[in-house]
């Protein structure tokens, strides 16, 4: 016969003693994966503790549930899966999507779902159904950054099989072991899914995550105009990244007294990330007064061949946009001769390529501009193209810098250089925020740009002072706010907003009003666990 403990509390139990507990607890985890694992079991068993824990140590616990660390646990999920803590949906599912996604729990109260087909998780390839902790780790930041219910979060993984072999063969593969569908049978299962999620979760915004290029450009052209829904890493990197550079640039013409439409962008990368963000880029140079095609003419793309020329054969459709029409010459494939060619202020980094940005490359950008505008951009840590050590010595501590994933500060000259985090966290949480508390019926170019130049705007004078090009991670509830605020502006302007009593309110009001509906987590004393 089973003997059950009495459910009653240990004696002395003390709710601020086990917020500290828990806390040393991670702390005394041996390595990344570990920590990620202990959050995650802390979270089902008082998710109340783990979202106050993670909101007052935000620096801590956001490199463990996300970038990098959530790269890990992606990479191994099949091997340290516990529970089910999210939404499959398969492609054996086709023919009943609908009535799979309606075992989600209360419907009724999901409002921000972020989805993911698992193909092109961070830079670390197609991991299959082990790519559902992306889309868990960017709802946690929509929770612990804009304050959105965490009853309100769906996380899904669409478990369409995988191309990877390894996965294929392990027999702890959590996911259908069958090889990736493509063409009109991938098309019809994402038609079916769309609608379905419409059906049961009527007031729903969804982001697109981690969709290998090709299908995230096809699927966001497709669904934008239909549905409330963006592409993450197309849009919210491209919103994130021209936010840190309009701060950048103004730091490098500041230094150089170069007029700030003599700026020129060398993207080394050109997938989803590179050509989102190029994209987003243009309208740095078109808001300073130039045309599309002039603001054109100040990118450069680079991709595996090297630099992108319009005469090259057999290029994909989503490269042909920035291909450069100007450069007569053999192929430029090495990258230090592409920027001998280019000249760039910029070189920003979306390749997955770890360490290409050489030691050659860092002094060759040192000595072409006083400030160097170096973002490696790509995820995590392990695939970044330059280290911040080494940018900051490289550039003898020149470089204005900003990396996908977190970096610790370096001291050059007895001065603590801080690296941005040039990372699409800090733009989706608040264009969610924004949208769902609008009602948008659709998500705009324009109400993007507005949250990119909102987080732009954001720094306070600690972090003006100190050089930063992003405000601090631990004021984020605040920055999403803002952002908040920018988008249902922009969504009212273009009569895209259904709750249309928010337009009355002042500036203030609405950033009150916005404030006020963010959930915070019960206080440890009133807490439920008592
Ligand atoms: N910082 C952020 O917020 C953020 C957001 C989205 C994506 N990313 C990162 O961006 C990276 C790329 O994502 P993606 O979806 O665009 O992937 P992708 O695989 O579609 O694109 C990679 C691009 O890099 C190019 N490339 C690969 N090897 C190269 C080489 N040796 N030389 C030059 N170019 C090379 C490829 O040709 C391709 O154009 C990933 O690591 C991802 O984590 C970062
Ligand atoms: O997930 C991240 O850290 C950023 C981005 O969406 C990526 O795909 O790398
Ligand atoms: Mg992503």
């Amino acid at each position: 016969m089973t003997h059950l403990p009495p459910k009653v509390p240990p004696p002395h139990f003390h709710d601020t003693n086990h917020l500290q507990r828990s806390l040393v607890q991670l702390r005394s985890k041996s390595n990344g994966l570990e920590k990620y694992i202990f959050l995650s079991s802390l979270k089902e068993r008082d998710p109340h503790l783990f979202y106050e824990i993670l909101l007052a140590n935000m620096l801590e616990l956001v490199p463990i549930l996300y970038t990098p660390t959530v790269g890990d646990a992606c990479s191994n999920y099949s091997h340290i899966w516990r529970r089910p803590e999210g939404l499959y949906v398969s492609i054996e599912h086709k023919g009943y999507i609908r009535h799979v996604l309606s075992g989600w729990p209360a419907a009724h109260n999901a409002r921000i779902s972020v989805v993911t087909d698992g193909s092109r998780i961070l830079g670390l390839g197609d991991l299959g159904a082990n790519g559902l902790p992306i889309s868990i780790g960017k709802l946690d930041l929509y929770i612990a950054g804009a304050g959105i219910r965490p009853q309100s979060t769906v996380p899904i993984c669409l478990d369409l099989g995988t191309n990877t072999q390894r996965f294929l063969d392990d027999p702890l593969y959590i996911g259908v072991r069958r090889k990736r569908p493509v063409g009109v049978e991938m098309d019809e299962f994402m038609d079916e899914f769309m609608v379905a999620m419409r059906e049961v979760f009527p007031d729903l915004l969804v982001q697109f995550e981690d969709f290998s290029t090709d299908n995230a450009f096809r699927y966001l052209d497709k669904f934008r105009h239909k549905y409330r829904c963006f592409n993450d890493d197309i849009q919210g990197t491209g919103a994130v990244v021209l936010s840190g550079f309009i701060n950048a640039a103004r730091l490098a013409s500041a230094a150089s007294g170069r007029p700030l439409n003599s700026h020129k962008i060398l993207f080394f990368g050109a997938g989803s990330a590179g050509i989102g963000v190029a994209k987003q880029l243009i309208s740095f140079f078109t808001l300073l007064g130039m045309s599309e095609e002039e603001a054109k003419g100040h990118i450069y793309t680079v991709d595996s061949k090297g630099l992108i020329t319009a005469d090259r054969k057999g290029l994909q459709e989503h490269k042909k946009f920035f291909a450069r029409t100007d450069y007569r010459g053999p192929p430029l494939t090495k990258l230090t001769e592409i920027i001998e060619y280019v000249k760039p202020t910029a070189l920003l980094g979306l390749s997955t390529m770890r360490n290409a940005f050489t030691e050659d490359v860092a002094k060759l950008m040192a000595s072409l501009n006083t400030r160097p505008i170096i973002f490696p951009l790509s995820n995590p840590v392990s695939l970044s193209e330059l280290d911040f050590d080494d940018a900051v010595k490289w550039t003898g501590g020149k470089v204005v810098f900003a990396s996908g994933s977190p970096y610790p500060s370096v001291v050059h000259n007895n001065v603590a250089l801080e690296a941005g985090q040039g990372n699409n966290m800090y733009i989706f949480p608040g264009i969610g925020l924004g949208s769902i508390l609008s009602k948008a019926k659709r998500i705009s170019d324009s109400m993007v740009t507005q949250a990119s130049i909102a987080l732009s705007e954001s720094l306070n004078e600690d972090e003006v002072r100190s050089g930063l090009i992003y405000p601090r991670l631990d004021r984020i509830r605040t920055i999403s706010s803002k952002i908040a605020a920018a988008v249902i502006r922009q969504a009212q302007k273009e009569n895209l907003d259904g709750h249309l009593l928010l337009r009355g309110l002042s500036d203030d009001s609405l950033l009150e009003y916005i404030q006020g509906k963010m959930w915070q987590p019960p206080s440890s004393f009133t807490s439920s666990r008592m």
